[in-house]
């Protein structure tokens, strides 16, 4: 199963793809299409506004990306994808308006982003940067506006265009990059693609990310030590990238970084955009100058408003407009977020200062001919489709056609596979770690040494029936605290992954329910083996019998365990629920009491440990086993035998001795409900996981 993630040796790295740049409209090629001062604005005519030849470049460009179609990358195979690279696509959005709790987020938002920029999306906290990804991404509905995507609003396939580096690089610790990145490409690219095309995408991704040294270095958290942070972070964009997207969209990718290792992923990003022509939206922290100056456009958010939003290099010039000059040893980005927290009317005097462009019908001194469009149209309620030079002319190529595609990228086996894998991978080094080792010893060993070789005698019954209620408690308690904090640790990962669309939650929870099974058993045979042997419990088929009851109830209770796991999210509410549950069980399971009032009756059959120790009792008490009778005995057999005086060993018969713990079920009773009440802890938790615990909640 581990081997899974593992690739084949010797696997070349290739140059990444140089085609992009010949997929580019040149000036020339984009003489043929009509001048984009011709583009009618509603309400507005610019005739002095011309193309520059960066914007020519790019009109030509943002053409060819408008007429890419969605449809087969996603199926391609990796060499295919070599030479069909997806491009980037235009990202407009428009009089975006959030309301959240009746208050205000975002009002009257607006911009454009193009294939081969990088666009900085900047402003005080909680001036709305996250929710402004969040529209853009699609995971948060806007009250109002409109987002495009090539042309197109944005619908839930054209959202597999583009991907979302969230802010927290949360992984599972224990995987190495190889196998996190592994498991991303079973899950996220088609079965088509072959194990060694997706090899050959990861070492030309962490080859272009740096992070190649480190493929074998296992992700670690803040408990585990693995690759740093800065390398956690590319690896997270890395497991982005591997489906090729059109657009990235990055929630404060150096939060936690230092300077120079935020200058090279800001360097990385550039030269990923600039290179294959991918459009990058990211929100980043207080940049510093050299940061700041390597993107291209800047989306300055003041409460929730626009401050300013064009040519990143700009801003200086505006701020200086605007009478409020930036001197030569200030960092620009430190500057302006400075003045928008400066005070409400500062900020409010940007705000204005910066309206009076988006309403002006004059050429802006600030923003560039496409930019000044947007707002233009969004100031104008104008929410008619933008038709982008070229798009709307003879010859210009057609709309960025969607094409349906599967809701999910590889099949449910393949999921399945993937899944039970990883979480085998995760979970094996804790189960079998040398304090679960020692913790499995110790708790045999030493009850075994108390209980050692327990004599045949009727007065050693309870001795006897205590080993095994220990046993089964054990068996209880032992799963549900090792799978209490199983989902609450994997949760951020899992709501990722969902909200990302990358598997369904059946594979998710069969794999789990899968990959944790064999887990137990080591340290179930270890354990039934020891304490078994050293008491002298009922022989070898007693031993075999035990075993398999005992692990169908580590089973029910790995069970019960992840069902409390899923319902009680906080830790407060979990260990109250399942300490009370534990004293209820210990109680009623059967061993300390065996007469409960006839109206509570019904409570014990709720302590699922009533089960497998009224089974185990049926084993290990059995005729071939025999137990002397006592001289004071509460058996009529053995009271008729001391009657009558014989000089034989009188034997207790093994169903009198049953008859004191009050058995209603036969073994396979017993059995049949620990089976029903299994499968009914893993459909309720899969009912929570499906309606209650949906990611975005
Ligand atoms: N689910 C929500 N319920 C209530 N208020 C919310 C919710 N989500 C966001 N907000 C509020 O919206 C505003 C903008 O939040 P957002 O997270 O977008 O800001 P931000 O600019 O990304 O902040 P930061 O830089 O601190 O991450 C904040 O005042 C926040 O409290």
């Amino acid at each position: 199963m581990g081997d899974f993630f593992e690739g084949g040796a010797g696997v070349t790295v290739t140059t990444l793809r140089e085609h992009s740049r010949a997929g580019m409209s040149s000036c020339q090629d984009s003489d043929s299409l009509p001048p984009r001062s011709k583009v009618g604005l509603a309400g507005f005519s610019n005739p002095g506004l011309e193309l520059g030849e960066g914007e020519c470049e790019r009109a030509g460009m943002e053409d060819k990306m408008e007429g890419f179609h969605l449809d087969s990358t996603r199926g391609a195979s990796a060499g295919q994808a070599e030479s069909q690279k997806r491009r980037g696509l235009a990202v407009r959005f428009r009089g975006v308006e959030v309301e959240i709790q009746g208050r205000q987020i975002l009002r009257d938002v607006a911009g454009t982003v193009l294939p081969g920029e990088l666009l900085a999306l900047m402003g005080p906290s909680g001036s709305g940067k996250t929710t402004l990804l969040s529209v853009l991404t699609g995971r948060i509905q806007a009250k109002s506006g409109q987002v495009t995507l090539g042309g197109r609003p944005l619908t839930k396939n054209l959202r597999r265009m583009l991907c979302y580096v969230m802010q927290q690089d949360i992984f599972f610790p224990n995987l190495t990059v190889k196998d996190t990145l592994m498991c991303q490409a079973h899950l996220r690219l088609p079965d088509s693609v072959t194990f060694a095309e997706k090899e050959k995408i990861i070492s030309v991704l962490v080859e272009e990310l740096g992070i190649k040294k480190c493929l074998n270095t296992i992700v670690g958290n803040d408990f585990v030590r693995g690759v740093s942070g800065g390398e956690r972070k590319r690896v997270n964009i890395a497991c982005e990238l591997l489906t090729d997207p059109s657009v990235m969209l990055l929630d404060e990718p150096t939060s936690g970084l230092d300077s120079s290792t935020s200058h090279s992923l800001i360097a990385t990003l550039k030269h990923y955009a600039v290179k294959h022509q991918k459009t990058i939206i990211s929100s980043i922290h207080q940049p510093s100058s050299l940061i700041f100056h390597m993107f291209d456009k800047l989306l300055l958010m003041s409460d929730g408003e626009v401050a300013y939003y064009g040519q990143a290099s700009r801003i200086v010039d505006f701020f200086a407009d605007l009478g409020m000059p930036c001197t030569a040893h200030e960092n620009p980005a430190d500057y302006m977020l400075d003045k928008v927290k400066e005070s409400p009317e500062v900020r409010q005097d940007i705000v204005d200062y910066f309206n009076k462009f988006r309403i002006s019908s004059v050429e802006c001194p600030l923003l560039s001919k496409d930019e000044t469009d947007t707002h233009l149209q969004s100031m104008a309620g104008e929410l008619s489709e933008v038709k982008i030079a070229g798009t709307d002319g003879e010859g210009a190529g057609a709309e960025l056609e969607e094409v349906e595609s599967p809701q999910w990228a590889s099949s449910f086996w393949m999921q399945l596979r993937t899944l039970t894998a990883r979480n085998f991978k995760q979970q094996r080094p804790q189960i079998l770690s040398l304090i679960n080792v020692i913790k499995t010893l110790v708790t045999s060993v030493i009850p075994g040494l108390i209980w050692f070789q327990v004599p045949r005698e009727e007065d050693q019954v309870k001795a006897r029936a205590g080993m095994l209620f220990h046993l089964v408690l054990y068996w209880f308690i032992t799963p549900i605290f090792r799978t209490l904090p199983s989902y609450p640790v994997e949760r951020p990962i899992i709501n990722k992954e969902r909200l990302a669309g990358s598997y369904r939650l059946s594979a998710y929870f069969l794999a789990k329910v899968l990959s944790e099974l064999p887990l137990a058993i080591p340290q179930l045979l270890v354990h039934i083996t020891i304490s078994f042997w050293l008491t002298g419990l009922n022989g070898a088929g007693a031993y075999f019998a035990d075993m398999g009851i005992i692990a169908l109830s580590t089973f029910t209770s790995e069970a019960l365990g992840l069902l409390i796991s899923v319902v009680f999210l906080g830790m407060d509410q979990t260990m109250a629920f399942s300490t009370s549950l534990i004293v209820l069980t210990v109680l009623l399971g059967g061993f300390y009491i065996q007469k409960l009032p006839f109206w509570l009756v019904w409570l014990r059959y709720l302590a699922i440990i009533l089960f497998s120790f009224h089974a185990t009792l049926q084993l290990e008490f059995t005729d071939d086993a025999s137990f002397r009778c006592a001289i004071q005995s509460f058996s009529p057999h053995c009271a008729a035998a001391h009657l009558n005086n014989t000089n034989e060993t009188a034997y207790i018969p093994a169903q009198e001795i049953l008859d004191q713990f009050i058995i209603p079920l036969p073994v396979w009773g017993n059995i049949l409900v620990l089976v029903l009440y299994m499968l009914a802890f893993r459909v309720a938790t899969y009912l929570v996981l499906r309606f209650i615990r949906t990611p975005g909640k």
